[in-house]
Parts: C-alpha cells; structure tokens; sequence
C-alpha cells in the first residue's frame, strides 16, 4: 500500500554555518494494507521528518512515496482534499490541535468538510455521537469546548475526526507522550481496536521501544536519519543486529531481553 523509496531531506544549518544537516539518509521501507510499523529512534534521529514527507507537508530532496501506486509528489499527484482522507495523523499536540472557541459538536462537524459539501451538510448529530461512543465518549461532551476536557478526551475526540475520515494510513507521532501511563494504554488499547475494526495501516513513531514492540507488526530502528534495521519486534528486541539498536535495547529494556546466542554487531 505504501512504498517509501531512498528518501534523502537535509537542512541548512545554523545562519553562521554552511554545512548541512543531514535529517534523511536513504530511507526505504513498503507498508502492507492494516499493518502497523512503528518507527523508533533517540531524538534527532530523522522520525519527525519521515512523517512531514509521508503526510507530504514536507518535500525531500530526492526519493519518492508511492501510496496505493500514486507517486505523492509526483507531476500526476492526488489532490489535497483526496489525499487528506487517505493520510491521517495522529499526535502528541492534542491540546492546541481543536479550535478553543468550538465545541466538540462543531470540531467534529468540521472533519466532514473534508468528505465534501453533501456529506458535511448532511451529518447528523446522531452520526457524531456514533462517532463519540467509537472512541468510548458519550454525547455529554457534546457542547464542551477543549479547556473544559481532559489530555485524555482530546486526544480521543482527535481521533474520533480521523476515524471519521477512514483514512487507509495514520501516522501516530508520539500519540500519548504526554498522557500519564493508564491514561496512555487506554488509548493506545484503543487505536488496536479502531484498527482491527476499520483497517487502517498505521505508522507508530514513539521513542518507547517496549510500547512499540507491543503493538508494531515490524519495527523500524532509526539512527542519524538512516534505518539501520527493520524487523519483527521480536527479532528487535532479542537479537538486535545493529550496535546502535543493541545499545536502544539495552537502554530500554535492560540486557535480560537479548539473546543468549553470540549477538553479531554491525558496527
Ligand atoms: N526545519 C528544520 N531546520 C533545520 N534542521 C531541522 C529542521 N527540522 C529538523 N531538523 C534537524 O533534522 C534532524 C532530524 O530531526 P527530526 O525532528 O526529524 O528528528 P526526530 O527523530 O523526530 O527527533 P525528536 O524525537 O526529538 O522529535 C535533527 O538534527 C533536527 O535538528
């Protein structure tokens, strides 16, 4: 579904240095249909700037995204309001992502502007509940703005607008980072249900390892904008095959996880 081909993005540096920074190096990776990946990396590691290109607010350099066959920067690409029902995103910043002075009927009336003047014309308040009670809200939250909800109830109602759309991809950068930690595997539980049911791909992007592998089909280990290795989660954290890797695992999960085996380093 998705097929992500020797991406390269760098950055002038700073206004007193000519050299470049180097955020993206030769990144390729495919993405089956209802897959999810997660992508994990220390902080620098290029993750935030695969995610502006897979959900094109970000050119690369050179390298291509094909999605569904669709080159996503190509001459022939989708339009926006096409593409956005396609790519979704899902991230930390929930707090200043709905409108302060909207309530949650009007923020979640809005996302079906996306679909189209008829179908945003024709939602009906019940059609909204329906999608509250998806992500286990209820219609009392109706006419709240967001200062009158908590972390946790925006960042759901932030997904009830994506779910909305059914999107074949959504991207979830660093979704429950800030959330407190029961708070963050309700709704961690709850994207794993929402998936199974509508089938979305998704792309995990987080810098905890141990949540990852416990969700991610196959993970992606970042490092200095490169993916120096991708693999089951499993294969990841028992037997890493990269130095960088056995050192986030070891960091992560403590040296119990690694293979008894001789472990091969890649250095
Ligand atoms: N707009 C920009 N201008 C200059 N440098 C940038 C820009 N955006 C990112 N970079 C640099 O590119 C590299 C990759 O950054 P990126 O934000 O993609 O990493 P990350 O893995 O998402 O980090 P974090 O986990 O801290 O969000 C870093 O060295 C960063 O400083």
């Amino acid at each position: 579904m998705l097929a992500v081909n020797n991406l390269f993005k760098a950055f002038d540096g700073s206004l007193f240095s000519r050299c470049k920074i180097t955020a993206l190096d030769d990144v390729s990776f495919n993405l089956r249909r209802g897959e999810t990946l997660g992508i994990v990396g220390e902080s620098g590691s290029g993750k935030t700037t695969l995610a502006s290109i897979l959900l094109r607010a970000t050119a690369p350099d050179s390298g291509q995204v094909m999605l569904s066959g669709n080159d996503i920067f190509g001459k022939r690409r989708m339009p926006e309001r096409e593409f956005r029902k396609k790519v979704q995103m899902i991230t930390q910043n929930f707090s200043d992502a709905l409108h302060p002075d909207m309530s949650v009927m009007e923020s979640m009336r809005e996302v079906f502007r996306t679909l189209g003047k008829k179908t945003y014309q024709s939602v009906s308040e019940t059609d909204i509940v329906r999608r509250l009670n998806d992500v286990g809200l209820g219609r009392e939250l109706l006419h709240r703005r967001p200062a009158q909800l908590s972390g946790g109830q925006l960042q759901r109602i932030l997904i009830a607008r994506v779910i909305s759309l059914r999107p074949q991809l959504i991207i979830a950068d660093e979704p429950t980072s800030c959330l407190d930690t029961s708070v963050q595997a309700r709704i961690i539980r709850l994207l794993m249900t929402l998936k199974q049911e509508y089938g979305f791909a998704m792309i995990f992007i987080s810098h905890d390892l141990p949540l990852t592998a416990a969700i991610a089909d196959r993970i992606a280990v970042m490092y200095q904008g490169r993916i120096v290795e991708l693999g089951l989660p499993r294969e990841i954290l028992t037997n890493p095959q990269h130095a960088y890797t056995h050192r986030f695992v070891c960091s992560a999960v403590g040296k119990h996880f690694l293979s008894r085996e001789p472990i091969c380093l890649a250095v």
